[in-house]
């Protein structure tokens, strides 16, 4: 491989406009951070056992499982040995140590301990954490079942308080009812968080957690009285054993109910929570650290077709002239330029999201359950909006690599593989819209009758007669100002829908169904106040239909993105070099920071275990006699 940097990349870097080491020092919040994070980086790129892991397509189920358990074990002892207590630098190594590979212990750091934390009482938080947080007790989140997985109301798996033995029953009474899907149930673990319908004294309470034991402390058996396996390849997830699980009258003991909202007491009266959506507490925190993932999905594919596009020569741009950057086609930059702005959107957009959740949490924590609604109604919004786009985006980006994009080598299939499972867990995304867009519907009639609402949707109130100021210099505010009088549009007509549903006699459930088409529309309006120019291009029908901007605006907005586009082309290497994403966290041929991308595939096809032998089995197995027994044939002789 040769050490020089291709030409075009270095041209592209040389003549950026700005310093893309000062913007990555703004996105990892200061030079020292930046330095730190190389530093961890480049201790795993060091470490021989690490790089010593081909990609996962090369192994089959049963090697990349037993890969990423090996791999996340080394890992775990690794930040051990380097005494690495901050979360960031925990998190830098992870990633740079296993950048497209999700741990079978995932789920036990990022919702089981977390979960034990948040909704166990004191004392159970001080019996358990303990164990959960030094891995002598491993474990998971078990909800969704065969039979329901969205409507957690809905769900079957029965735990029943017997006050005579002081334990609940856990039962799986239909086929239904069988837990599926949960993560590292398979094999992994040896306890899992079992979300299951409460009963005492006869009478059923909704669905509560409780802490099960599934394996041996011992030798890892099945516990008796549960029936435990793997459902089977996915889309990705490789290295993620995601489960089933059946009761059969399984016990635990009455401590075993998280109980720092609602409780069991020893005689079996029932104390309710003050709200029965703590429960869900875990999911909600899920959903938010999701837009984070979005981000850095969306981001690495970003960085990968935009490298390539400014080394990929193809077509005469100028008749005559050499081959043209494809980058330097006016439809590539519209491609690719959108999803580099969208990048950068979503990191903005899941640091605010988190901050907001760790100040409503602590609040909900303190008791103060006031701006549940409005967290839930954000992080469902922000959940499946990121997924979405960035799902969509990364398909581009593939596409607009060609060919090349298609092959593993490119990195982008399974950035796309593992980000498009978030589109459906932790709540479909469709489903979390209405979620959002029922707090919307909720918030425009409050809105209309004169009460006060919270400042993100403050907009819902704004005089829809108002028509667009935006003149040649498409200001910030006039932007601003489209994008609420859009979603504010939308919401009101969906709202209107809605209300004459009611109106003409249909109960409310019918009047919220059959409007929930324009309602996702509006709540994808809502969420979409995270853009600007192109946003209003691409969705200008939404924009004109109450004759919001007039025809020179729309021409001016026009001609504005194709500006920009012109405008971001110089920088737009620097861009994604600012993400400060190395080689190795990448795993890319085409989006290497040298952007030797055609030596780099050449190497990687020599690995395919196709070419360890010139003559494959199936040539003596199939092909030859296939052809000996063709060539005996009388017809093709003939022919011949
Ligand atoms: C860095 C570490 C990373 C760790 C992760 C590693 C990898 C992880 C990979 C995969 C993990 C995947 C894990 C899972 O998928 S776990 C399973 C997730 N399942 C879901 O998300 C199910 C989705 N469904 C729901 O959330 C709910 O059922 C619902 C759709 C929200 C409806 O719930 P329900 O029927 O109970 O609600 P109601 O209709 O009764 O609603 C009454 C009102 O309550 C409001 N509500 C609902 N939920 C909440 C909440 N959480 N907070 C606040 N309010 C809530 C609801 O909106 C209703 O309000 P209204 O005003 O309309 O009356
Ligand atoms: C990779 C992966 C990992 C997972 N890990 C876990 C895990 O660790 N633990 C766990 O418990 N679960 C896990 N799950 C399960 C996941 O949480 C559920 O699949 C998810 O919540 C969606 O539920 P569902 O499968 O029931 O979809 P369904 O609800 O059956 O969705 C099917 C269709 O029905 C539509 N629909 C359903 N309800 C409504 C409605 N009310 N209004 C309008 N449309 C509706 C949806 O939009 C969708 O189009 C995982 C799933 C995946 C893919």
């Amino acid at each position: 491989m040769s050490n020089e940097v291709n030409t075009d990349l270095l041209k592209e870097r040389s003549t950026a406009t700005f310093d893309a080491e000062r913007l990555t020092e703004f996105i990892y919040k200061g030079p020292e951070k930046v330095k730190r994070k190389r530093q961890i980086q480049n201790i795993v790129l060091q470490d021989k056992f690490l790089q010593s892991f081909k990609p996962t397509e090369f192994y089959d189920r049963d090697g990349q499982y037993n890969n990423a358990v090996r791999r996340q074990i080394y890992i775990m002892d690794r930040l051990e040995e380097l005494g690495f207590r901050s979360e960031t630098d925990r998190l830098n190594f992870r990633e740079a140590a296993a950048p497209v590979e999700l741990s079978p212990f995932g789920l036990h750091s990022g919702m089981f301990v977390p979960t034990l934390e948040r909704q166990g009482t004191p004392e159970q938080s001080r019996k358990w954490v303990p164990l959960g947080k030094s891995f002598k007790m491993i474990g998971t989140y078990a909800q969704t079942e065969l039979g329901h997985g969205t409507f957690i109301r809905g769900l079957e798996t029965t735990a029943t308080f017997d006050p005579e033995t002081q334990e609940f029953i856990l039962d799986s009474p239909t086929l239904s009812s069988i837990k599926y899907w949960p993560g590292n149930v398979a094999k992994t673990v040896n306890h899992c968080l079992v979300m299951a319908q409460l009963y005492t004294q006869g009478k059923c309470h909704g669905t509560h957690l409780f802490l099960v034991q599934v394996r041996s402390m011992e030798d890892h058996t099945i516990m008796p009285g549960l029936e435990i396996g793997d459902i089977g390849p996915k889309l990705g997830f490789d290295g993620v054993d995601n489960g089933f699980m059946k009761f059969n009258k399984y016990r635990i003991p009455r401590m075993n109910m998280l109980m720092r909202y609602a409780k069991v007491l020893e005689n079996g009266d029932y104390i309710k929570p003050k709200n029965a959506k703590l429960t869900y507490g875990a999911m909600v925190m899920v959903r938010v650290w999701i837009v984070m993932d979005a981000f850095k999905a969306l981001s690495r594919a970003t960085v990968i077709a935009v490298r390539y596009s400014a080394v990929r020569r193809q077509s005469e741009l100028r008749p005559g002239g050499e081959e043209a950057q494809v980058i330097d086609y006016q439809t590539q930059q519209y491609k690719l330029f959108p999803l580099l702005a969208t990048s950068y959107a979503f990191l903005l957009a899941a640091e605010g999201m988190s901050q907001i959740y760790a100040k409503i949490s602590s609040d909900i924590e303190r008791g103060n359950l006031e701006d549940m609604p409005q967290l839930h109604a954000l992080a469902c919004g922000l959940k499946a909006f990121c997924t979405w786009v960035g799902c969509e985006g990364i398909e581009v980006c593939r596409m607009s690599c060609g060919g090349h994009g298609y092959s593993h080598a490119s990195g982008i299939p399974k950035i796309y593989a593992n980000i498009v499972g978030a589109c459906t867990y932790e709540g479909e995304n469709t489903v979390m819209m209405l979620q959002t867009a029922r707090y919307l519907s909720k918030s425009y009639f409050r809105g209309q009758r004169g009460e006060s609402l919270p400042e993100l949707i403050q907009y819902l109130t704004i005089d829809l007669n108002v028509k667009s100021t935006l003149g040649e210099d498409c200001s910030f505010e006039s932007l601003v100002a489209a994008y609420s009088h859009r979603a504010a549009r939308m919401v009101a007509t969906a709202c209107k829908l809605q209300n004459a549903n009611k109106q003409k006699g249909m109960p409310s459930h019918d009047a919220w169904n059959k409007s929930t088409v324009p309602f996702i529309a509006a709540t994808k309006a809502h969420c979409h106040l995270l853009y600007a120019v192109y946003g209003i291009v691409e969705n200008m029908g939404e924009f004109m239909q109450d004759g919001y901007f007039n025809q020179d605006q729309i021409s001016i907005l026009n001609r504005k993105v194709l500006a920009l586009l012109e405008d971001i082309r110089p920088n737009a290497v620097a861009l994604v070099d600012a993400f400060d994403y190395p080689d190795h966290l990448l795993q890319s041929c085409l989006g290497r920071y040298d952007g030797q991308v055609y030596e780099a595939l050449y190497e990687n096809s020599k690995s395919s275990p196709l070419n360890n032998t010139d003559i494959h089995s199936s040539y003596y197995n199939y092909i030859r006699p296939m052809m000996q027994k063709r060539s005996k044939s009388k017809d093709i002789s003939a022919k011949l």
